[in-house]
C-alpha cells in the first residue's frame, strides 16, 4: 500500500532513524546527529505532505548571561566590590566623591552604582557618605548570576517564580543577562508513518540531475530521479538589489534618456549668484531667508564672473540688458556681496541655468534637452513629509518655436510614463518663468497631488547669457514622487536604512 508514496533518500533516512530508535517522536536535534540540519526541515515537510508525520513546534524563552554578565560573575558586581573595599580597608563609610578612588571600580560603573545600592536597600547616605547597613549582605542578583553561570542551557523563563522574574528584569536592564527565544522542533509519526516503518526501507542512489552520461550508460535505470515539490516552503532569500529609491531614480533617468534628454551635474555648493540671481529671483525674496536656505560659513564668499555680475545687477535693478530695456526689473539696489554668498543648492534649476550659461555661441544655435537629478537642501523642520535634503529632477528643452503647448505635452507624456494616467495643469508663479504652471497627478485614494513646477524661462533669465531661443523648464519633487510610488507614509523611511524595509519593499518599476 505504501509503494506509491514517493520518498527521497533524505526522508527515507529519517524514517530509518525512527526504526533504529524504535520511537514515534524524534527531536530535530536527535535527527541532526544522523542527517544534515538544513535537510531536516525540507524532508519533514515532505513527510508531512504525505501524511506520514507532523512537525510539532514549541518555543521557549531562555535566560542566559550576556558577555557583560559573565564578566560580572568573574569580577563580582560593583556593589560587592565596594562593600569588600570597605571591609578590607576597615573603614566605616566612604564619601560619594571618593568613589572614583576605589581601584576596583571602573569609571562607567560609579554612576549606576549608587542607584543600585539604594534600590537594593543596602545603604544609607549620611552627609555625602555611603554607609552599608550590613557589609555581609545577601544579594539575589548575585545568586541568580552565579546560578546562570553554571548552566549551559540557560533557564526557561516560564519556570521562574514571580520574584525571580523581577530579578531577571532588573538584570536585563543592567545588560547582564539576555533572553533568547529558541524553537524546539519535533517530528512525530502519524499512524500511517508508524505502519510505514514496520517494513524495511531501501535506499537507492538518487540523482537530481539527469546527465548525458547517465542516459548513455543506462545508469538512470537503477537510480531514483529526485522529484521536486515546488510548493514546499523554503527559507526566504534576499538577493542583492538596488535601494528602492535608487531603482526609481534609475528608471526616471531611463525614461528621460528615452525621450532624448542628456544628464548634467552641478556641485551642491553654489553662490547666490547662480542659485538665485541668475534666475531673476530678487535678493529680498523670502525664499532666501535664513529659514529656507543653508548658508556656508567657510567659505562664506565665492567667486563670480565680474562681467556677468554687472549684467545681472542691471537686469535686476532696471531691466536693462546691454542698451536694451527688456523689462522693468525689480527696482531695488542689487548687492554684489549678497550675490557672492555661498549656499547649498536649494533647487536643481541652478543646473539648468549653469548649463545654458556654459554654451558657446555655436552651441547656442543648436537645440538642447538636458536633465539633472540631484539632492537639494532647505532649512526645514523634519517631519513625515519634510527633510532638510531631498531629491529633485529638473530639465529644460531649448529649441526654435517651442511653446507652452509643447511643455504641457512633454510633461503629460513624462508623467504618463511614470505611471500617472490622470494629469491636471494649473497656473502657478515662479520668479524665473512666465507663464508658469504646476502639474498635479491623481493618486487613487488620495486625490490630486502636486508634483511638478514648470514654465518658460523669462527673457530676464535668458538674455544676460545671450540665449535667444525659447527654453521650457520643469522641476519635479523626486523624493515626493518616490514616496507616492512606494506608498510611504513617512519620508524618513527612505533614509533610515531599515534592513527589513529595504529587503521586503518590492523594487517597483515606475514604467
Ligand atoms: N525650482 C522650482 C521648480 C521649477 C523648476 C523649473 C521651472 C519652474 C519651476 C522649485 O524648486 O519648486
Amino acid at each position: 500500500m505504501f509503494m506509491d508514496i514517493e520518498l527521497h533518500n533524505d526522508e527515507k533516512r529519517i524514517l530509518q532513524i525512527f526504526q533504529k530508535f524504535e520511537k514515534s517522536t524524534l527531536n530535530f536535534d536527535e535527527i541532526s546527529q544522523e542527517i544534515e540540519k538544513e535537510k531536516i526541515m525540507r524532508a519533514s515537510l515532505w513527510l508531512t505532505g504525505h501524511s506520514l508525520a507532523e512537525v510539532l513546534e514549541e518555543s521557549k524563552k531562555l535566560v542566559k548571561l550576556s558577555s557583560e554578565g559573565l564578566e560580572a560573575n568573574e569580577k563580582q558586581l560593583p556593589e560587592r566590590r565596594l562593600s569588600k573595599y570597605i571591609l578590607d580597608n576597615n573603614i566605616e563609610s566612604i564619601g560619594i566623591k571618593d568613589l572614583s578612588k576605589v581601584e576596583s571600580l571602573e569609571k562607567g560603573e560609579i554612576n549606576p552604582l549608587l542607584g543600585n545600592l539604594k534600590k537594593k536597600n543596602l545603604i544609607t547616605i549620611d552627609k555625602g557618605n555611603i554607609v552599608f547597613k550590613n557589609l555581609d549582605y545577601e544579594d539575589e542578583e548575585e545568586n541568580l548570576i552565579s546560578k546562570l553561570a553554571n548552566l549551559d542551557e540557560g533557564l526557561d523563563i516560564s519556570e521562574l517564580s514571580k520574584e525571580d522574574k523581577k530579578i531577571v528584569d532588573s538584570l536585563k536592564k543592567r545588560g547582564l543577562i539576555e533572553v533568547k527565544e529558541i524553537k524546539n522542533r519535533e517530528l512525530k509519526l502519524t499512524s500511517e508513518g508508524i505502519e510505514y516503518i514496520k517494513n524495511p526501507i531501501e535506499i537507492k542512489e538518487e540523482i537530481t540531475q539527469l546527465t548525458k552520461e547517465d542516459i548513455l550508460s543506462g545508469k538512470w535505470k537503477e537510480c531514483d530521479i529526485r522529484a521536486y515539490d515546488a510548493t514546499i516552503p523554503t527559507e526566504k532569500v534576499y538577493p542583492a538589489k538596488p535601494h528602492p529609491m535608487a531603482k526609481i531614480i534609475d528608471d526616471v533617468k531611463d525614461i528621460l534618456v528615452s525621450i532624448g534628454f542628456k544628464e548634467v551635474k552641478t556641485s551642491a555648493v553654489q553662490t547666490e549668484f547662480w542659485n538665485f540671481d541668475s534666475l531673476f529671483e530678487p535678493q529680498d525674496h523670502p525664499a532666501r531667508d535664513m529659514q529656507d536656505t543653508f548658508f556656508l560659513k567657510y567659505p562664506n564668499k565665492g567667486e563670480v564672473n565680474e562681467e556677468l555680475l554687472q549684467k545681472l545687477k542691471s537686469i535686476h535693478e532696471s531691466g536693462i540688458v546691454g542698451d536694451e530695456q527688456i523689462s522693468k526689473g525689480w527696482g531695488y539696489v542689487f548687492s554684489e556681496d549678497v550675490s557672492k554668498k555661498v549656499v547649498l543648492r536649494t533647487h536643481t534649476t541652478v543646473s539648468s541655468i549653469k548649463y545654458l550659461a556654459s554654451l558657446s555661441e555655436e552651441e547656442k544655435e543648436k537645440p538642447h534637452k538636458i536633465f539633472c537629478i540631484d539632492r537639494v537642501f532647505r532649512n526645514e523642520a523634519i517631519d513625515y513629509k519634510h527633510l532638510p535634503e531631498f531629491y529633485q529632477c529638473e530639465g529644460i528643452v531649448m529649441d526654435d518655436n517651442v511653446n507652452f503647448d509643447n511643455l504641457v505635452g512633454l510633461l503629460s507624456e513624462f508623467l504618463n510614463k511614470l505611471g500617472f494616467e490622470k494629469v491636471r495643469i494649473r497656473p502657478a508663479y515662479f520668479p524665473f518663468t512666465e507663464p508658469s504652471l504646476e502639474a498635479e497627478v491623481y493618486v487613487e485614494g488620495k486625490g490630486w497631488m502636486e508634483l511638478l513646477g514648470a514654465g518658460i524661462f523669462r527673457p530676464e533669465v535668458l538674455e544676460p547669457f545671450g540665449i535667444k531661443k525659447p527654453v521650457l523648464a520643469w522641476g519635479i519633487g523626486l523624493s515626493r514622487l518616490v514616496m507616492m510610488i512606494l506608498e510611504l507614509k513617512d519620508i524618513r523611511e527612505l533614509h533610515k536604512n531599515d534592513l527589513d524595509w529595504i529587503r521586503n519593499s518590492r523594487v517597483k518599476s515606475v514604467k
